[in-house]
């Protein structure tokens, strides 16, 4: 392995695992639920939490190295149980470089009726330019959730989808964008709950909701 390569690896090493503090911090996860990876850039790679550890042991040591076909290259640890989705999802997506997996209690109610997240907030336009929608029931392990991504977000603009009776999975150009989209999704998840329990929700305009996505994606913030 080149001196380029290790040096990457190093780095996102320390990267996911720091990451993971997030999912704590906003209570996207409970115990050892919920998994972060990334793209190893120029190489068939990706570094991903090792499965079943407690985040407060979560060290970049212990983050695990494989291939993408889920084969270990590098660690002490088992890879997360869902190493194969996040590998199937970096062969079929070559523009995602960050995986992110969460059971952030509002997404997944939504998820558990097996409904989309209909797009009534402007946050929503912008960071899902639309609704977020929900994905098929698939068994854990194997590529089942991976093709399941694929299938449900090629070609929509939300980098999050609700795989059904089961929780998020957001993809992002890095981990870090994916983690922001675990942390939006809860947050619209939970206000569009409150919201409809409170009466009818309103829709924005399709024309909107492109401006407002257009506007975010494009503007806002520090360029
Ligand atoms: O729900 C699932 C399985 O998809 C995961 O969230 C697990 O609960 C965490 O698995 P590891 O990453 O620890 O293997």
């Amino acid at each position: 392995m080149s001196d380029t390569v290790s040096d990457t690896i190093a780095k996102l090493r320390r990267e996911v695992c720091q990451l993971h503090e997030q999912l704590t911090r906003w209570e996207l996860i409970t115990w050892t639920s919920g998994n972060i990876s990334a793209r190893v850039p120029g190489a068939d790679l990706l570094v991903i939490k090792p499965s079943g550890v407690s985040y407060d042991e979560l060290t970049p040591e212990s983050m695990v190295v494989t291939t993408l076909d889920g084969n270990v290259v590098d660690g002490n640890h088992s890879p997360s149980s869902d190493t194969d989705a996040h590998a199937y999802v970096y062969r079929a997506m070559p523009h995602v470089n960050g995986v992110v997996h969460t059971h952030s209690a509002y997404a997944t109610a939504w998820s558990a009726r097996g409904e989309s997240i209909p797009c009534v907030l402007t946050a929503m336009a912008d960071e899902f330019g639309g609704e977020i929608p929900i994905g098929p029931f698939a068994l854990i392990g194997g590529d089942d959730i991976g093709k399941a991504i694929v299938a449900t977000l090629t070609g929509h603009r939300s980098p999050a989808v609700l795989m059904r009776n089961h929780g998020v999975f957001t993809i992002g150009a890095s981990a870090k964008a994916a983690v922001k989209a675990a942390v939006m999704c809860e947050d619209v998840a939970r206000t569009v709950h409150i919201a409809r329990s409170g009466g009818e929700l309103v829709p924005i305009e399709p024309q909107h909701i492109d401006a407002l996505y257009e506007r975010y994606q494009g503007v806002y913030g520090q360029r």
